[in-house]
């Protein structure tokens, strides 16, 4: 469903991404795993068509981009905005009905059943903005839940989070996964990748490796990736691969 070619993407001329290649497994939960500035949510953002690459592509077959759910890093999101919680959620419709689109009853149901399955019911016209790190997130996943994409990418969506509600999210993943969606997630917890993410792609800006997690997690390929990291520089000469904008 989604192959990346030879992808490059870079800050200034310095690559994040390094010639990264593979596919991911469809209908699988993926993790992508690696030490900070490892180019992950780079990565990510590239596959949900935020970024441009300077090289290479990313090929989605059966999947357009309006057919993926994106949750970015919570550092991410501005929550001083005036906006409920039952909206937000309900915002997860705009991909299929578009900003102006009608939302039905049956949209409604679905936006107040993802709440309830996230157990914020009782929060629904709360301002964003007057919930705790946890309970924001558990309203993001109720707006996954409610654009039934079959392509969800999440960016460390256990951070800040505690372990109960760390425990209800993880639910929600096993339920994607029983449901035949595609899940990418990039996550820092190697016991969490262990558990839920059969597949991972291990990067340090390149691959180092990808497949069977418990054959990507190994004691030597994780150094691999720590050392190819603490080599990395800001100054580091830039990436020469055509297409890299002078
Ligand atoms: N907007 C930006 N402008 C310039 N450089 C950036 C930008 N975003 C990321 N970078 C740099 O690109 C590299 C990869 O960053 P990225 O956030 O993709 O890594 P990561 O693996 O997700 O890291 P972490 O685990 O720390 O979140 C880092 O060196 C980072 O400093």
């Amino acid at each position: 469903m989604i192959r990346l070619e030879n992808l490059t993407v870079s800050y200034r001329r310095h690559p994040a991404v390094h010639h990264v290649s593979g596919s991911f497994a469809d209908g699988q939960a993926t993790a992508i795993f690696g030490p900070n500035g490892a180019g992950k949510s780079t990565l990510l953002k590239t596959i949900m068509g935020a970024l441009k690459p300077d090289a290479g592509r990313v090929l989605m077959r059966g999947v357009a981009r309006r057919d993926l759910a994106y949750l970015p890093q919570q550092s991410e999101i501005d929550r001083s905005l005036p906006v409920s919680v039952i909206d937000l959620v309900s915002s997860g419709h705009w991909q299929r009905s578009g900003l102006f689109g009608k939302v039905g009853r049956n949209d409604d149901d679905a936006s107040w059943n993802a709440l309830v399955t996230v157990g914020l019911e009782d929060f629904a016209t709360r301002p964003i903005s007057a919930l705790s790190s946890g309970q924001f997130q558990r309203v993001l996943f109720a707006r996954i839940l409610v654009q039934d994409a079959p392509l969800i990418l999440l960016d460390e969506p256990f951070n800040a989070v505690d372990a109960t509600t760390t425990a209800d999210l993880l639910r929600l993943v096993e339920r994607w996964k029983a449901e035949g969606r595609t899940v990418i997630a990039v996550l820092h917890d190697e016991q969490q990748v262990r558990e839920h993410f059969p597949q991972t792609l291990l990067m340090a800006r390149e691959v180092i490796a990808w497949g069977d997690t418990a054959e990507v997690l190994t004691a030597d390929k994780l150094r691999r990736a720590s050392d190819t990291a603490a080599h990395w520089s800001a100054n580091a000469p830039v990436c020469r691969v055509d297409g890299v904008r002078p």
